[in-house]
């Protein structure tokens, strides 16, 4: 199956500063992958990569098996903060949703804004943050498009317009099967919509996978005071925490946990990206899962 988003050691450089570097990704196309890290992280400059918008500086990447390029009808861009033309009205932005997509679809972006409630006149400067976003999203979505990037639609919305958002992007990702690349600071929606994760840490890839895959193969430890480094061959420290007389890791390993000494506790995906965001980046073994 031809993926999504597939780069190899990819990388982006801005004068002498690296946004990106040694990324190497393979999503799998019909996903909803979620992309989370810290501010500065190269989250945005990824997603700009995959939407054609930026070329590499070194290695290389293909969009469902092609080059990206800037205005391809196959992707979908939803632009940090959600762009839309202040001066222009919902319906004015819809025909140029027509004039520019060779795939538009009119009636189902139409049925949209109706649904939500959008006055066709309105003026998008005059709409709130949760109604541009939605703006935004339908304009995304009417393009058609096979891949649909989103640069964090919801940073600046209310909890009750992001899960209304957050629910039409998930049906429209059912109704079209389309793949879906987010990016997002809040785990907490992520874990609801996404079953593909990537954790982008200080411009480099920390973990990569299936979400199911990726709660499966990490625990929690909680037990007596041990070395991290004493841990069975298979057993990866992602994160460590000790009081005077208790060790708590977090571990990475495909086998049971068998030694008695450790209460074993799964993990959750907040637990999770927390634990890789905050490893230091030398440690080893912090890849892409297969
Ligand atoms: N046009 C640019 N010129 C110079 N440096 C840039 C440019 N765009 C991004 N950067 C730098 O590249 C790094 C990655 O930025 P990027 O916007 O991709 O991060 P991000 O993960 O999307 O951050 P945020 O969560 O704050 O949006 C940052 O250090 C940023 O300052």
């Amino acid at each position: 199956m031809t993926s999504a988003l597939e780069t190899q050691a990819l990388g982006k450089r801005y004068g002498r500063h690296w946004a990106l570097s040694g990324c190497t990704l393979d999503i799998p196309a019909g996903r909803v992958a979620g992309l989370v890290g810290p501010n500065g992280a190269g989250k945005s400059t990824l997603l700009n990569l995959a939407a054609g918008q930026l070329s590499p500086t070194e290695g290389s990447l293909q969009v469902l098996g092609e080059r990206p390029a800037p205005g391809s009808a196959k992707i979908g861009f939803v632009a940090q903060d959600t762009p839309t033309y202040g001066g222009l009205t919902v319906g004015e932005h819809l025909r140029l949703g027509a004039r520019l997509n060779p795939r538009w679809d009119a009636a189902a972006a139409r049925a949209r804004i109706e649904r939500l409630g959008l006055d066709p006149g309105q003026r998008a400067g005059r709409l709130s943050g949760g109604q541009r976003a939605q703006l935004a999203l339908t304009l995304g979505i009417g393009k058609r498009p096979e891949l649909l990037l989103l640069d964090e639609p919801v940073a600046a919305v209310d909890p009750l317009a992001r899960r209304e958002f957050l629910q039409g992007l998930m049906e429209a990702a059912a109704e079209y099967e389309l793949s879906v690349v987010l990016s997002s600071h809040l785990v907490t929606d992520l874990e609801r919509i996404c079953d593909y994760l990537v954790v982008l840490v200080d411009s480099r890839v920390r973990i990569a996978g299936d979400v199911d895959d990726l709660l499966a193969t990490h625990r929690l430890l909680t037990g007596p005071r041990r070395d991290p480094d004493a841990l069975p061959a298979g057993q990866q420290v992602v994160s460590a925490s000790h009081t005077d007389r208790q060790s708590t890791l977090l571990v990475r390993t495909g086998e049971p946990i068998l030694d008695p000494q450790w209460t074993v506790e799964p993990v959750g995906l907040e637990d999770l990206v927390l634990a890789y965001m905050s490893a230091p980046p030398a440690r080893p073994a912090l890849e892409v899962l297969k």
